[in-house]
């Protein structure tokens, strides 16, 4: 069914229909630089690639990465941007406009590996047909902290939608004019956050179709505890977003989740007959379903599903009525090459 929601959810379908009926997301980034020897301790995490150059011949470049989850079929690759922001930047000793620029060089790292794919296939038969997006990644204030609190959600004082919208406002602006095709707003914690993203993309009058993803680690609420039907309802109601759905969550919870994103859908279906809101696309990327030892530093492995587990979780989600489907932490092009032709 064809929302009457805002522009962006007409064009996130536009493009779900170009891809067949669904659109396959790539997997993690930053751990997927780590596998391939970037040291990204840092708390600018993957964002660290993006001060070290030629980005193009290093094995663990951005480049490379993006390269290879399109190689597996990926429709969309998102930026390098996810823990990148002016002030983390600036905490480095960077200038303002410096840091801009870094922001600006993390959509065009996946812009020119965009290009660059579709080149190396310009002469494949049939050609290369399904659309290939570029996300601007933008990961919430408590990714910025690198303290844990994007997966507590508890930001204390800082917890206020004008806070939040501040810290936001002129990353989301350079992050809008280096040109991605759409904004994926991951990971997010709690609802002032999405509040304060909603606010922000009215404001500033952004016109690239948005994604809120939340996480979440018990399967019903997202990490705050707050309600995720809330926060979806947050995000469902704002024309500017063309996707809602859930990241960087275990495989296991998603079947749950989904049916409560759809929940919303269901209880707003009189204002979406009337016209005042959407129901819009499901956007579903799970990491690994590994646990992360905060204290150690390092992903337990043997706690996650194998890349096998993951395509038949990827049927059901589908079934389930998720169209746009990736990974997240610690996926790998090896998870999305086989999924990526169902
Ligand atoms: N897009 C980001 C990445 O894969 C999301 C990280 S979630 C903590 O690096
Ligand atoms: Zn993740």
């Amino acid at each position: 069914m064809v929302g009457t929601g805002g522009g962006a959810e007409v064009a996130v379908r536009r493009w779900i229909e170009a891809g067949g009926g669904r659109l396959v997301l790539d997997g993690g980034l930053a751990t997927e630089l780590e596998a391939n020897g970037a040291d990204l301790n840092d708390p600018l995490w993957s964002a660290k690639c993006l001060l070290t150059s030629p980005h193009l011949i290093r094995k663990a470049s951005a480049h490379a990465v993006h390269l290879d989850y399109l190689e597996a079929g990926a429709n969309i690759i998102s930026s390098a941007s996810y823990q990148a922001t002016v002030q983390g930047f600036e905490s480095k000793g960077f200038s303002k406009e410096q840091s801009e620029n870094l922001l600006t060089k993390s959509v065009e790292i996946a812009n020119e590996a965009r290009e660059i794919f579709l080149k190396e296939h310009s002469n494949q038969s049939p050609p290369v047909q399904r659309p290939i997006l570029v996300a601007a990644s933008i990961g919430s204030y408590g990714a910025y902290l690198a303290d844990g609190s994007e997966y507590s959600g508890d930001y204390g004082e800082a917890g206020t939608v004008e806070f939040l919208k501040d810290f936001h406002r002129r990353r989301l602006q350079v992050l809008a004019e280096a040109g991605p095709d759409l904004i994926a707003f991951e990971t997010i914690p709690n609802k002032l956050e999405a509040q304060a993203y909603v606010e922000l993309l009215e404001e500033c009058n952004i016109n690239i179709p948005a994604w809120f993803s939340f996480n979440s680690k018990d399967g019903v609420n997202i990490v705050s505890g707050d309600s995720l039907i809330e926060c979806a309802t947050i995000a469902d109601k704002c024309g500017k977003v063309g996707a809602v759905g859930i990241n960087c969550t275990p495989p296991r919870f998603i079947h749950g989740l989904i049916l409560s994103i759809r929940k919303v859908s269901i209880a707003l279906s009189y204002l979406f007959l009337i016209g005042m809101i959407s129901d819009k696309p499901i956007l579903i990327y799970p990491n690994s379903g590994e646990r992360y030892d905060g204290e150690k530093k390092e992903w337990v492995e043997s706690t996650g599903v194998t890349d096998g587990d993951f395509v038949s979780y990827v049927s059901e989600w589908r079934k389930d009525g998720a169209a746009l489907i990736g990974g997240c932490c610690r996926t790998t092009p090896n998870t999305t090459g086989p999924y990526s032709e169902l």
